[in-house]
């Protein structure tokens, strides 16, 4: 799904953009909802921290007059929506009034949700940053709200410009640990170092309490405790004794993680006592057993790993429902998650001092690069004081977004309106050997196809496509292109045939090409889903959702690498599985008319 996020509408039909007669006043509205919009995810991250897991909502009620009326946010999972208490506060001016989400609520069934507040109090219009993450959660409540009446608009949606994307960004990234647990398969991780200005974590000596103030390491503590889990590796272990909590005096503590090849760890340290805080050891398969043994009798929870890596263990805590992660390794661990790509954002302190030492560990080991050119280039870079420390943070990777993931979806909603591109999921094929690889022409089902005043098989919808550029042209060669086709061995070979005579010989290819190659691969198509049951009813049970072609290459077919591809063949496939859904809707209806 990672991928599947980057991509992007190119068209809506909803989108209203500045006309020249009322720009100013579109430009005002717009200011006005983000300003808003940013209020209400500032108010969302009042709970950060306090409560886990994070999904983090605020509520701003705003009058026709632009003046805040109530806010609210979401504590915790379980007590009072934001919007109820934003509305509470409101009292009678919530009619007519605007309210501002940072996010889509997640419960629209019972008597106290965010729904029924909005909707009782007498809200008029509602302005959503971005939908709810979570595909089961996804635009239920928007539906719900618009079915009671209320004006629901959400940014990026109802309306684009750059203030408001702005401002949608801030939503994205108050909830980036949700968006992640919805869109990847490893949780939100943040590294964390503190660096002296010479670039040391520690001294030669390995000695590093402290080289940030007083000030920053409060700040650690509540990075901590807005995290699920912190982790070190079994060198910061040996050396720092650390005890990994939040002690800034509220908040959650999160589970602590060592990571150790070797569980040549000591028999004292404070993260054996788990008195108050769980310590969980991930180790190689097989690693000391005694010494795990050992650990198990402190209450601290070993899990072996076939392979102990980043990658490995990230994935692990993910599906254990862990949504961020602190890395408070050294430099080796630190190299080692960063290339393994499960690093997201970089926070680091810079203190204001020089250690010197040519063997002092620096924040990241080993990458493998050797020009600076390779460096990675941080994006969304902050910059603050903390004390007499500098504070730079910025992301690795940016948080994914959660618009659709097909190139238009107009196009997409003409073909198949059961399809709405912002609440479906999205079924990508591309290689044979894929799930719903047998979606791609390439795939090995023969099909038998009218040709000349006969009929002939065709080894696959490729074979027959690529022939099809050279059928009807009165010249020998482009016969004998047509037959080559035919008896290529592969729907590789068939494609390299047709797109390379295409290329060299265009005087080959019959004059109508352009116009008709949809309706020849529609044809085929067709043919196929109907001589294969199963491929029937593969097709049908993605009933849904948005069908698209994940090659990176072509940019008709396909979707291309960034969604900028027209991806025809998901749009085709797509239309063919709503004429058999109508088909069957029309059979049982007769049925029923019979009976
Ligand atoms: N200033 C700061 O912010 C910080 C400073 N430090 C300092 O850094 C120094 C320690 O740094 P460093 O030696 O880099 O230690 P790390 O914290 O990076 O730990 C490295 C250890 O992690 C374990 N490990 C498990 N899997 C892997 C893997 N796939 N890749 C790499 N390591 C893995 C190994 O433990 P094992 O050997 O047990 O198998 C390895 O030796 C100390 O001096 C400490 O004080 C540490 C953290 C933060
Ligand atoms: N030295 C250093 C840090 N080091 C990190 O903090 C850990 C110690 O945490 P605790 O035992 O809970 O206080 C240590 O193992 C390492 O991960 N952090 C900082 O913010 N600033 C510093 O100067």
């Amino acid at each position: 799904m990672a991928a599947a996020l980057s991509f992007r509408l190119s068209s809506s039909p909803l989108i209203c953009r500045a006309t020249l007669s009322n720009g100013d006043n579109v430009r005002n509205h717009h200011a006005t909802d983000a300003s808003f919009i940013r209020r209400a995810a500032d108010l969302s991250e009042m709970s950060a921290g306090l409560t886990s897991p994070h999904p983090n909502f605020g509520c701003v009620i705003a009058t026709s007059s632009g003046k805040v009326a109530g806010e609210g946010y979401l504590y915790a999972q379980g007590t009072k929506p934001a919007e109820a208490i934003a509305v509470e506060a409101a009292g009678e001016f919530c009619r007519g009034s605007t309210a501002y989400l940072n996010m889509e609520p997640g419960d629209c069934h019972g008597d106290h949700t965010a729904v029924s507040a909005l909707v009782q109090a007498g809200v008029g219009r509602v302005v959503v940053g971005i939908r709810h993450p979570l595909q089961h959660l996804r635009g239920s409540a928007i539906r719900e709200l618009r079915s009671h009446g209320v004006e629901v608009n959400v940014l990026g949606e109802s309306f684009q410009s750059k203030v408001l994307d702005e401002a949608r960004k801030s939503c994205l990234l108050v909830n980036a640990p949700l968006i992640h647990r919805a869109c990847s398969r490893v949780p939100f991780s943040l590294l964390k170092y503190a660096m002296t200005l010479d670039g040391k974590i520690a001294a030669s000596s390995g000695h590093a309490a402290w080289i940030s103030s007083k000030l920053s390491r409060t700040r650690v503590f509540e990075l901590r405790g807005r995290s699920d889990a912190v982790i070190v590796g079994g060198n910061t272990v040996r050396q720092d004794d650390p005890r990994l909590t939040a002690r800034h005096g509220q908040g959650h503590t999160p589970t602590r993680i060592v990571m150790s090849q070797s569980l040549d760890l000591p028999e004292k340290a404070n993260l054996w006592d788990v008195s108050e805080v769980s310590t969980i050891v991930a180790t190689q398969r097989g690693a000391r057993k005694s010494y795990q043994k050992f650990l198990a009798s402190k209450g601290v929870e070993v899990v072996e790993f076939d392979m102990l890596n980043p990658r490995e263990v990230m994935e692990y805590f993910h599906q254990r429902g862990y949504l961020s992660i602190l890395w408070e390794c050294g430099g080796t661990l630190a190299a080692s998650a960063i290339s393994s790509g499960v690093i997201h954002k970089v926070v680091a302190f810079i203190a204001p001092k020089i250690i010197g030492g040519s063997k002092a560990p620096s924040p990241v080991g080993e990458l493998g690069m050797v020009e600076m050119t390779q460096a990675l280039n941080l994006i969304d870079v902050c910059y603050e004081q903390v004390g007499p420390d500098m504070l730079v943070s910025g992301f690795l990777q940016p948080v994914p977004d959660l618009l659709p993931v097909i190139p238009s979806e107009d196009a997409t909603f003409e073909i198949d309106p059961s399809v709405n591109p912002f609440e479906s999921s999205i079924i990508f094929f591309y290689k044979t050997w894929d799930l719903y690889g047998s979606f791609s022409n390439f795939s090995p089902h023969p099909i038998r196809m009218p040709y000349g005043d006969d009929y002939r098989t065709w080894s696959s919808v490729e074979h027959y496509y690529q022939a099809n550029k050279f059928v009807g042209v009165e010249i020998p060669l482009a016969h004998d292109c047509v037959e080559k086709i035919r008896i290529a061995k592969s729907p590789e070979e068939a494609a390299s045939i047709g797109r390379s005579k295409q290329r060299q010989q265009p005087e080959l290819v019959r004059s109508d090409w352009e116009d008709v190659k949809i309706e020849v691969m529609y044809m085929a198509l067709k043919c196929k889903f109907s001589t294969y049951p199963h491929l029937k009813t593969l097709l049908l049970s993605t009933a849904g959702s948005v069908l698209v072609e994940a090659s990176p290459h072509d940019l008709f077919w396909g979707g291309g690498r960034e969604g900028e591809g027209l991806n025809y063949l998901g749009r085709q496939l797509m239309q063919l599985r709503s004429e058999y859904m109508s088909e069957s809707s029309v059979s049982a209806e007769s049925t029923s008319l019979a009976l």
